[in-house]
């Protein structure tokens, strides 16, 4: 018999102030770059939704075969399955800072956050970068990803256009919207990332350190 339990991941205690940005763009746009850069300069825990979907598929079960076959085909996977595990993760953190890359990717996965996390993101980082420059830097990142290959990147590039404008433009109406030039180079690119963070008036890691040591 089914246990409906097996679904319950858990819930942040009432009243704690989580911090949620989502990290949007089109594949290959530098989301993970840019990432690895806020963490260690803002203290976020990144949660990529490709990753932990990866990590799903090694482990040998039923739906890691039916993600995988999802993303060797450049579809998305159903969204009750990628918003529990970004919650699972998140609670495992023990942090209280997330950048959520690669999410929400169309309307049904927000809608499925909305209801099962329910944490609104202080604004949406979104990585704009043109459709070469995309498809030149996944054909030659070399990361043995199954779905690095032309014809699904393609595809992979029609999903965004149908399914992750509509989710861009949902945030651009309500203002919540940070669009960062990402056809330059990285370090470039972050320093108009970093401007959008500053916002957040979270101190720099680097700078907390530095000011600890000077105390001691
Ligand atoms: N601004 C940039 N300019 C040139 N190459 C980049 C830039 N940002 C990322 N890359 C490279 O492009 C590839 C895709 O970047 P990645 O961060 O994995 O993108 P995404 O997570 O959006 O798919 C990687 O090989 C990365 O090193
Ligand atoms: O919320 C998500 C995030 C990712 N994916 C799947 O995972 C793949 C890779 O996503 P990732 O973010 O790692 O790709 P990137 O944009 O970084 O190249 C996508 O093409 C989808 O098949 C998904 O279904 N839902
Ligand atoms: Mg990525």
């Amino acid at each position: 018999m089914a246990d409906a339990s097996k679904d319950y991941v858990g819930s942040f205690p009432p009243g704690k102030k989580i911090t949620v940005v989502f990290v949007i763009g089109g594949p290959g746009s530098g989301k993970g770059t840019q990432c690895a850069k806020i963490v260690n300069q803002f203290g976020f825990t990144h949660l990529s939704a490709g990753e932990l979907l990866r990590e799903e598929v090694k482990s040998d079960t039923e739906q890691g075969t039916m993600i995988k076959n999802l993303m060797q085909e450049g579809k998305l996977v159903p969204s009750d399955i990628i918003v529990r595990l970004l919650l699972k993760a998140m609670l495992e953190s023990g942090n209280d800072k997330f950048l959520i890359d690669g999410f929400p990717r169309n309307e049904e996965n927000r809608q499925a956050y909305e209801n099962i996390v329910n944490i609104e993101p202080e604004f949406v980082l979104f990585i704009d970068c043109s459709l070469e420059e995309m498809e030149r830097r996944i054909l030659n990142r070399n990361q043995g990803r199954d779905d690095d290959n032309v014809t699904t990147v393609r595809r992979r590039f029609g999903v965004f256009q149908e399914s992750t404008l509509p989710v861009i433009q949902h945030y651009e109406k309500l203002g919540k919207l940070r669009r960062v030039d990402g056809d330059r180079q990285p370090d470039i690119v972050f320093e108009d990332v970093k401007a959008v963070f500053a916002q957040l008036n979270i101190q720099v890691a680097s700078t907390r350190k530095r000011e600890g040591t000077e105390k001691c």
